[in-house]
Order: C-alpha cells, then sequence, then structure tokens
C-alpha cells in the first residue's frame, strides 16, 4: 500500500539527519508519500527503507547538493513537474559560526546559497502548483537568529532573516488562498549543524538545547493549530505577541513622510 493518496506528497529538505529526519518520520507515519532532499545519499537510503516498511509509504529520494546551480535546477525541476506535492519543508540549511573576517567566502556563501537561494527556488517550484489547486502547505525553518545576531553569527543571521521577512512577505502574498505557509523559527536543538558549524553542542548550555522530536512536533502542533510563526522553545506567549505587534507598529509608524523631530536641527 503506498501512503494516504489524500495527503499527497511531501517533500523534506536536509532530510539526512537532525530536524529533517524526524520531520520526515512525523510526515511518513500522518500517511504522506515523501520526497527527502540531501546530499548525503546512504542516509536517505537507509531512512527511506525504514519508513517505506513502517509505514508502508512511498519514498523518492532526490540526491543533490542544493548549493550547487546544476543540483538544484534539477530539484526545482523535478518539484515543478510534481503535481502530487502538497506540502514542502524547506529545512535544509547550513551553518559556519564565526567572525566574517575568519570565516572563507566559500563557507559564506554557502549559506546564502543553500539557506535562501535554494530556499527561494524550491519555494517558487511548488507554489504555482499549489495556486493553480488552491491548497498546499509550506513550511520554512528560520531560526531565533533570524531574529537575532551574535558577533559569531552575522552571515548565518543574515540569511535567516531573509527565511522571516521572505516567509512573511509569501504569507501576504497567499492571503485568502487554501494555501499555508509557516515560519517556524527554532532555538538550540540537538544536531549535527553545530559540530557543522564549528561549535560542539558540549560548549553549550546544556540547559537551553531541545532534541529534535521535541522541536518538531511542536512545530506540527503549530502547524495544526494554524500558526504563522511557531516559536517551538518560546513558552511564553506573551513575549511572541508583543514582537509581532511591535514590529507591525513600527512598520506603521515609519510611515510618516518626514523626519523625526529628533533629527530636525534648530
Ligand atoms: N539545530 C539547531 O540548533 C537549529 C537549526 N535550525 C535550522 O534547522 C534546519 C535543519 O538543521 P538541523 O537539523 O539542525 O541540522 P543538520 O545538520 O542535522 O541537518 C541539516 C540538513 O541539511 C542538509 N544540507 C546541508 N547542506 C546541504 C546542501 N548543500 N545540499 C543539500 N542538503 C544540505 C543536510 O544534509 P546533507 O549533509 O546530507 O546534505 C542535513 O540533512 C536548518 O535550516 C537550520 O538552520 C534553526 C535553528 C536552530
Ligand atoms: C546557530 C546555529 O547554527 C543554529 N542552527 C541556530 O540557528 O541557532
Amino acid at each position: 500500500m503506498n501512503g494516504n493518496k489524500e495527503m499527497g506528497t511531501a517533500v523534506v529538505t536536509g532530510a539526512s539527519s537532525g530536524l529533517g529526519e524526524v520531520f520526515a518520520e512525523r510526515l511518513a507515519k500522518r500517511g504522506y508519500n515523501l520526497k527527502l532532499v540531501a546530499r548525503r545519499k546512504d542516509r536517505l537510503e537507509s531512512i527511506a527503507d525504514k519508513l517505506q516498511s513502517k509505514y508502508g509509504i512511498t519514498v523518492t529520494n532526490l540526491v543533490a547538493d542544493l548549493g550547487s546551480e546544476t543540483d538544484l535546477k534539477n530539484v526545482v525541476n523535478d518539484l515543478s513537474a510534481d503535481k502530487s506535492i502538497t506540502l514542502l519543508i524547506n529545512n535544509a540549511g547550513t551553518s559556519t559560526l564565526a567572525s566574517t573576517t575568519t570565516t572563507s567566502v566559500a563557507k559564506q556563501k554557502a549559506m546564502v546559497d543553500v539557506n535562501i537561494t535554494a530556499l527561494m527556488l524550491l519555494s517558487n517550484a511548488v507554489i504555482p502548483n499549489f495556486v493553480e489547486k488552491n491548497e498546499g502547505t509550506l513550511i520554512n525553518i528560520a531560526s531565533v537568529l533570524g531574529f537575532y545576531s551574535l558577533p559569531i553569527s552575522a552571515v548565518y543571521s543574515g540569511t535567516k532573516g531573509f527565511v522571516v521577512q521572505y516567509t512573511h512577505g509569501l504569507q501576504e502574498e497567499l492571503k485568502g488562498t487554501n494555501i499555508r505557509v509557516q515560519l517556524v523559527n527554532p532555538a538550540t536543538t540537538a544536531t549535527e549543524i553545530w559540530e557543522v558549524g564549528g561549535v560542539p553542542l558540549s560548549a553549550l548550555d546544556q540547559a537551553t538545547i531541545m532534541t529534535t522530536e521535541n522541536c518538531v512536533d511542536a512545530a506540527l502542533s503549530g502547524l495544526d493549530q494554524g500558526e504563522l510563526a511557531t516559536h517551538p522553545s518560546v513558552n511564553d506567549q506573551k513575549l511572541i505577541d508583543a514582537y509581532e505587534d511591535a514590529r507591525i507598529k513600527l512598520f506603521q509608524g515609519s510611515q510618516s513622510g518626514r523626519p523625526a523631530d529628533r533629527y530636525i536641527q534648530n
């Protein structure tokens, strides 16, 4: 038996480890067929085997380096042509945590290519089909570092800031349709990205680290509750509301057409 036909196909980028691997498992459990994207073929194959035999779904692997123009184009073409896709999770991401002066241009560019360019082009690939059917779900994984910067995260935070504003923009663009667009802002989660980025998890305050399962389950609970922006680890809803309110009011306050009094010389 192949997945629940009504659920269609869910695409998970960065499904070979961490949050993406758990998203893939949770979506398989919900009855989606899956398309999994990442570079590590062996990992994708073993995840696909496990999920197919456990949940009776169909899994297709797209082995691709989303930082490579050619591979990205292939994935874009595949997703554009696949009308069975009902959900895309733009989860693949990479980080180098260091000052800009000690981070190579190649590593800075890799963050831009994977975290921004691939996320945008893959969204472009599915949105027209979602619009045609007036249904579909897009989940973009940003980060708390999308609205906060550390001395070692200028580029990474910049890329995640893009994801935050891009996702808000898509939400405005698709308002009034049946297309769901969810922004997820995880905080520190126990995944390989920390080793990849040059800061081992062991160097962090252990009390701040969430498990991948808790993070993904919170994100999907936020989706089920119809949230536009989900902050898996923020307990105080008032903080989220105040932030949303402040950013909207600051924008509205900027629409005055005149310099603020403090900038006017007497
Ligand atoms: N862990 C954390 O603390 C937080 C993570 N996030 C975000 O969560 C998302 C998932 O990361 P996480 O699970 O933590 O980390 P992982 O390192 O475990 O997962 C990253 C995934 O992205 C894939 N990926 C990375 N680079 C490429 C590439 N060039 N081409 C294709 N796939 C790529 C990796 O696959 P492969 O190597 O096989 O290509 C892997 O599957 C990222 O967007 C990250 O920024 C946000 C906030 C906090
Ligand atoms: C700093 C990181 O690399 C982490 N993925 C995060 O977004 O907090």
